[in-house]
């Protein structure tokens, strides 16, 4: 087993060790699969975004989770409040730039909260982090189903992650994390996984639990991708005949069942 795939595996024995508490400002789309597999990875989920405690919610917390799938005046405030208390409290900033690209209010709030809080991990789809590259992204709504495709995630995370000096995922069919100096591609994973809505933010969310558990936000970006992968393919042997319905609530049970031996035995790691 190389390096990198056994502290991925160790990742998620410190997280269900830690349980740490997760600050989610989030849609009101995806919110409770967020809490659902938040609790199944073994972390505590907590929603609060109103500006008037958000800040003292991310200073409880050991990880805040911004997204902006359904933002609005009231929720852009409360992130950057939040944001900012995080970056003040050491607590690290996941964030999850949904449909970045689509719209004039999605990009200037992208670009705020890039400008007024530091990020620890990025994690988004090749369409939503081409645009934070400052890339002509094609994003026309929030999966990445409208990106052109032609991008090379390769030199998109790379680029993003030296431009913010934070870690970038890009999940789709093969995943990419990078830092800016390493490097991984993850292989594990199911189409289906595109067909139902919130494993993106479900995705981040577990990343924001691995991100408040262990202090290498590359490890924990690497290990938050890699969960709802592997849960993702063995839900889908489990219920994915059923239909996306059944699918959906498989990938929480298979979340509320990864441990160190099935995230070393199914991770399809390459180091780029
Ligand atoms: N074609 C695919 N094959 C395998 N896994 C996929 C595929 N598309 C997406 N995934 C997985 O689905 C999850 C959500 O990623 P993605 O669909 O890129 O996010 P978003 O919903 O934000 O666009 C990730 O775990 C990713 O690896
Ligand atoms: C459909 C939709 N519209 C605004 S937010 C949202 C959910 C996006 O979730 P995901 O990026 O995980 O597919
Ligand atoms: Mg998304």
């Amino acid at each position: 087993m190389n390096t990198i795939t056994k502290e991925i595996s160790q990742a998620i024995a410190r997280l269900r060790e830690a349980a740490p508490l997760v600050h989610n400002i989030t849609n009101y789309v995806t919110v409770n699969d967020c809490a659902n597999a938040l609790l199944a990875i073994g972390a505590s989920p907590i929603m609060a975004d109103d500006p008037a405690e958000s800040g003292d919610i991310t200073a409880i917390s050991s990880a805040l989770v911004l997204n902006i799938g359904t933002l609005n005046r009231h929720t852009i405030d409360s992130m950057i409040a939040a944001g900012k208390r995080a970056n003040e409290c050491g607590v690290p900033v996941v964030f999850d730039p949904v449909g970045a690209g689509a719209s004039r209010l999605r990009n200037d709030t992208v670009k705020e909260i890039l400008e007024l809080v530091k990020i620890a991990v990025l994690r988004g789809n090749i369409s939503e982090v081409s645009f934070v590259a400052g890339l002509d992204a094609t994003t026309k709504g929030v999966d990445a189903s409208a990106a052109d495709g032609r991008r090379d995630a390769v030199s998109v995370a790379g680029l993003v992650a030296e431009k913010l000096g934070c870690t970038v995922a890009i999940t789709g069919a093969v995943d990419v994390i990078s830092d800016g100096k390493r490097v991984v591609k993850i292989h594990n994973g199911h189409p289906m996984l595109s067909k139902v809505t919130g494993t993106g933010c479900m995705t981040t969310a577990l990343v924001g639990a691995y991100a408040g558990a262990n202090r290498d936000a590359f490890v924990a970006a690497a290990a938050g991708v890699a969960s709802m992968g592997i849960a993702g393919e063995i839900a889908y042997k489990k219920a994915g005949q059923v239909g996306t319905g059944s699918f959906h609530i498989a990938i929480l049970d298979e979340l509320s069942q990864l441990d160190f031996a099935v995230m070393e035995a199914r991770l399809k790691l390459d180091e780029a």
